[in-house]
């Protein structure tokens, strides 16, 4: 019988080293669909897309792509000291008669590119390395878009994108659909593969489990992980008297209660992440547990009781030292604490670390390994990881959840709210609203640096939490 899928691998098996990505791992995708892969982290949907692409050889088994092919991986491939312009083109510069390449067409053509994609806020004349991770997201996929694929397979493609751009980007997807194209994406947001997905593949271990048309998430966690999910976000209990944290960042006025977990929300790119970095490194003054404090750098706030897991915008660029071992990145944050007249106690670090790698289900083959080689959600399990090692009073929780599985997601949640029921304040800020709607005793409604709203939490609907952001905004 004639195949008629665009792509289509059976029987593949992959290992880099010890650990086995890929075993008799089957996938098809048909010309025409929008078709998502989804799978815990480590599950080894990056690995199966590489294998179908080409930048990775499988072991055993057969791969087959009919028609032009274009992806976009979890890492970015754009290079940072050329411009947009430059980096869109890189491939196929426009050319004069005699071949040579005519600069000047460059940002013209470009700007034709962009405005066809509907970017009209971007200078193609701007270096890479100065756009947000956002813009370089959106970039790369224009580069990949004005490929004119028939083939077109995105890792994560709105991890590093705000709402409005994953809405582009949604459009783009529908819109090659509907020309016949065959568009492939991973995400750990089960409203994105719901609202464009025409069948689903789950991936488990690194083989297929299903592909199906219809799937709730709740079945589709079961699928990923093997585990029944009850109640997606565990029940709050109230915050004690004391107050843990007081400050005055900029124009924002926090006070966090002892067991409190306080939201900070808004449209993102308010001044969130600065008034979480301000707090942890920013020449700021601020009272813990009653007692003032300066805090200059990050040293200071540990040794203050604050600590931070913080996962930047480009999760690769900061925060995790990639070649260093898994153990030696979640250990860092209490290094200091755990050393006698200099020397580490490697015992107590290797214990505590084991028991971190357990509880988040962190997927590494020992704790020794680099965590460059884990997959990009394990990457993040060790950043979170870092500050519950630490034992800080206060805890400021960064967009920790991004691009990390489903059950690991609720596994957190749970941890958060067990956190603040003993005592300890956090202060929480998430790209994904939902959870600030859910997890969350009082929100700070953010918008250009200052508090437009205070809502008392849990707040339940995160359209709520939107609205208010909004408001402000037609005051302006
Ligand atoms: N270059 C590599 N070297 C060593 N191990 C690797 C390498 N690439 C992948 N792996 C391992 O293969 C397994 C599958 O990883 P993969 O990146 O395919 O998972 P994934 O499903 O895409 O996860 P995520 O959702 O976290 O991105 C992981 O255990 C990972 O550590």
């Amino acid at each position: 019988m004639m195949d008629t899928h665009a792509v289509h691998a059976e029987g593949v098996d992959r290992s880099f080293g010890g650990v086995r990505a890929l075993r008799d791992a089957s996938f098809a995708a048909r010309p025409g669909e929008i078709h998502a892969l989804a799978g815990e982290n480590g599950a080894g949907k990056s690995t199966m897309i590489k294998v179908l692409c080409g930048l990775v050889r499988p072991d055993r088994g057969t791969v087959r792509v009919t028609g032009r092919l274009a992806t976009a991986f979890q890492e970015l491939s754009l290079l940072p000291d050329l411009t947009i312009a430059e980096n869109l083109l890189l491939h196929d510069p426009p050319r004069g008669r005699l071949g040579l390449v005519v600069r000047r067409r460059l940002v013209p053509l470009a700007n034709e590119i962009l405005h066809e994609h509907g970017i009209n806020d971007l200078d193609p004349r701007t270096l890479t390395r100065d756009l947000s991770v956002a813009h370089r997201q959106v970039v790369e996929l224009v580069r990949v878009l004005a490929t004119r694929p028939e083939v077109l397979i995105l890792d994560e493609p709105t991890a590093a994108l705000q709402e409005q751009q994953v809405a582009w980007l949604a459009a783009h997807m529908r819109r090659l659909r509907s020309e016949g194209c065959c568009v492939v994406f991973t995400s750990h947001r089960w409203r994105e593969i719901e609202d464009l997905a025409d069948r689903v593949t789950v991936f488990r271990n690194g083989s297929h489990v299903t592909t199906r048309e219809r799937l709730t998430e709740s079945e589709a966690v079961t699928l990923m992980s093997g585990r029944t999910l009850t109640g997606a976000y565990p029940p709050l209990t109230p915050p004690a008297d004391p107050v843990a944290l007081e400050a005055r960042v900029g124009d924002v006025d926090i006070r966090l209660r002892r067991g409190e977990i306080l939201g900070i929300g808004g449209l993102a790119g308010q001044g969130q992440r600065e008034l979480f970095l301000k707090l942890f490194c920013g020449r700021q003054s601020v009272t813990v547990g009653g007692t003032q404090r300066v805090i200059r750098r990050p040293k200071d706030a540990i040794r203050a009781g604050i600590g931070i897991a913080y996962v930047p915008e480009d999760r690769k660029a900061e925060g995790l030292l990639l070649p260093m071992s898994v153990r030696d990145n979640l250990a860092l944050a209490t290094l200091e604490r755990r050393s006698v007249a200099g020397f580490v106690r490697r015992a107590a670090e290797h214990r505590a670390v084991r028991d971190i790698v357990d509880r988040l289900a962190v997927r590494t083959a020992s704790t020794g390994h680099p965590v460059g080689t884990l997959s990009g959600g394990n990457q993040q399990k060790v950043l979170m990881g870092r500050w519950l090692l630490s034992g800080a009073e206060v805890l400021l929780l960064f967009d920790v959840t991004r691009g990390v599985d489903a059950a690991t997601k609720h596994d957190f949640y749970a941890l958060v709210a067990d956190l603040a029921a003993q005592g300890r304040a956090v202060l929480l800020y998430s790209s994904e609203t939902e959870e600030i709607a859910h997890l969350c005793h009082r929100v700070l409604v953010m918008r250009e640096g200052r508090v437009a709203a205070e809502l008392e939490g849990p707040v339940g609907d995160a359209e709520l939490i939107v609205a208010a952001a909004m408001r402000e905004r037609e005051h302006v």
